[in-house]
């Protein structure tokens, strides 16, 4: 039978160890380090339970993070979860005063709290101690404690006082850990700002290398002055805003209107347009993936949604997002959140969509090819793009504007246009818009030796009709079309005078229109 001196020394011994394991805790055994000497602490002095409970930091609440019950006993963890502060009057009140609460027997609980005494019986304590954990600044944020659960048993000052220095350990740890925590979060947070910047940094260099020239919008007519006024009202809001109208009418010049006279012009406008890239690639180029997430994934990228945050998300030919992506598109719309590909955590972000197309969308909704609650969330504001033909009047403006534009590039001086050169410009069709027009204008400026501007080989040809509507032509007529241009460019996209050019289109947009209608160059 051991002697209360050899107790004593014992216990001391344990707490001793205890206190040696609690200085070499790292962050993640923490946890399991106080589980373990509750267990110690309370199976040395044969008690049935013991328990660390935590104080919110605006101190409304507890709870229980950490308990230890003897074989047999039960847990009380999930009983005391957020127990609003005031449950247990007196003896909440002593620990956040700092005090230690003895309780030999229940008993002891001051007569004028009776309630205290009948929940601290509901638990099953016989007999409780408990010692106030204090965090930073000599705050008390917890408590350690030690209870009977089937006889009374009288708490020896030596145990107190053994038992206090195991609690100041823990305390120590817990805010280390705390630390710890917090650092890692800012480390995180630091790093994914990083990864955003560098992202950011290497869009923006790819846009100042493809935006060179992009100037302002040019017209006074009509049409585009109504156009404008909706950009001038729409843009200071954070409405979604929809751009309808056909292929190189100016909308992502519009695009870049709205989002340079909003709030958010100090962050970036980010595109993507949407029928330049395999279907595959779309959810990870607007969403991001992480590592591994499929073969080729090879490290984590951000997507353009979170390279966008803050600021405006250009989305060029929405009308060719499927169903799925149409689905997960109307939920960041919604929510401002997504996941990335192969990740369960949600992203939050701030962005603003500006979308645009050249396809009727009504049309695809009834051929339930387009989500109607998509289209209404996207169209809160839906700008119609006049196309050049309905604004004849600002070509002599667009020519001039154009071929200054281009003439400082190609280093030539045009100070003329010949009346019925400006005629030819002003009557034709232009079934690619302005980028037809810009392209006319380039090949003409490069063909000119002298100052006045040579117009050779353009001649009104007749595909307007059909490049009138092209977005809504069916599909077997715009292939016929594609077809027999591609045809008399001797299956030249780009460049000069090529097919792309002639249908008013960019070569990536073509490119993909011709996989879509299964269009192939013929072996020779
Ligand atoms: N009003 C304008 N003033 C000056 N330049 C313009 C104007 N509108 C369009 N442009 C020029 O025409 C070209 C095509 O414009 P933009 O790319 O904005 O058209 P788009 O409608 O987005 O085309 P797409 O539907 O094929 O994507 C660009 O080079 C742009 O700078």
């Amino acid at each position: 039978m051991k002697t209360d001196l050899q107790r004593q020394r014992a216990f001391g011994d344990l707490v001793a160890k205890i206190l040696a394991r609690f200085a070499s805790s790292t962050a993640s055994d923490i946890d399991k380090h106080i589980r373990e000497s509750l267990g110690e602490i309370a199976h040395f002095i044969g008690i049935e339970y013991a328990y660390l409970a935590h104080i919110a930091a605006d101190d409304s609440s507890w709870s229980v993070t950490h308990e230890w019950c003897s074989p047999g006993s039960p847990s009380l963890i999930a009983q005391y979860q957020n127990v609003p502060m005031g449950t247990f009057n007196w003896n909440e009140q002593e620990i956040i005063s700092g005090r230690a609460v003895v309780l030999n027997s229940l008993a002891d609980i001051p007569e004028d709290f009776p309630d205290d005494q009948a929940r601290l019986e509901a638990t099953g304590f016989k007999s409780n101690l408990q010692l106030p954990l204090f965090g930073k600044e000599g705050r008390v944020n917890g408590c350690i404690a030690l209870s009977t659960l089937h006889r009374e048993l009288t708490w020896s000052e030596t145990q107190i006082q053994q038992f206090r220095l195991v609690g100041d350990a823990i305390a120590g740890v817990l805010c280390r850990k705390q630390a710890e925590t917090e650092l890692r979060r800012a480390l995180e947070e630091v790093d994914r700002l990083t990864v955003q910047l560098r992202a950011e940094n290497l869009y923006l260099q790819e846009e100042i290398a493809n935006s060179l020239g992009f100037d302002e919008i040019v017209g006074e007519s009509v049409p585009i002055r109504l156009t404008l006024a909706k950009v001038e009202h729409v843009a200071v809001t954070d409405a979604s805003v929809l751009l309808l109208g056909e292929t190189g009418t100016g909308k992502e010049l519009l695009a870049r209107a709205i989002h340079n006279r909003s709030p958010r012009k100090h962050r970036p406008m980010v595109k993507v347009n949407l029928a330049a890239l395999p279907i595959s690639l779309i959810e990870s180029e607007l969403f991001g993936h992480v590592k591994g997430a499929y073969t080729g994934a090879v490290a984590d990228k951000i997507g353009r949604f979170e390279l966008a945050d803050g600021g405006t998300l250009f989305l060029d030919e929405i009308g060719e997002l499927n169903s799925e992506l149409q689905t997960k598109l109307l939920r960041v719309l919604q929510e401002g959140e997504f996941e990335r590909i192969g990740s369960s955590k949600t992203v939050r972000v701030d962005v603003r969509v500006v979308a645009a197309t050249n396809r009727d969308l009504h049309q695809a909704m009834e051929r339930e090819k387009f989500r109607p609650d998509l289209y209404y969330r996207l169209a809160v504001f839906p700008i119609e793009v006049p196309p050049l033909r309905q604004r004849r009047d600002d070509i002599p403006l667009l020519v001039w504007h154009l071929i200054s534009k281009k003439q400082k590039r190609l280093g030539k001086t045009i100070t003329s246009v010949p009346k019925s050169t400006m005629n030819r410009l002003v009557n034709y069709d232009w079934p690619g818009n302005i980028r037809e027009l810009e392209n006319v204008l380039e090949r003409a400026v490069i063909l000119t030796s002298g100052s006045t501007l040579v117009l050779e080989g353009f001649v009104q040809s007749t595909p307007t009709k059909t490049s009138e509507n092209q977005a809504a032509c069916p599909p077997d007529i715009a292939r016929s079309e594609i077809l027999s241009v591609l045809e008399e460019c001797q299956w030249k996209i780009k460049g000069v005078g090529h097919a792309a050019e002639r249908l008013g289109l960019k070569p990536s947009t073509l490119r993909y229109r011709m996989k879509v209608h299964g269009i192939h160059r013929p072996t020779k």
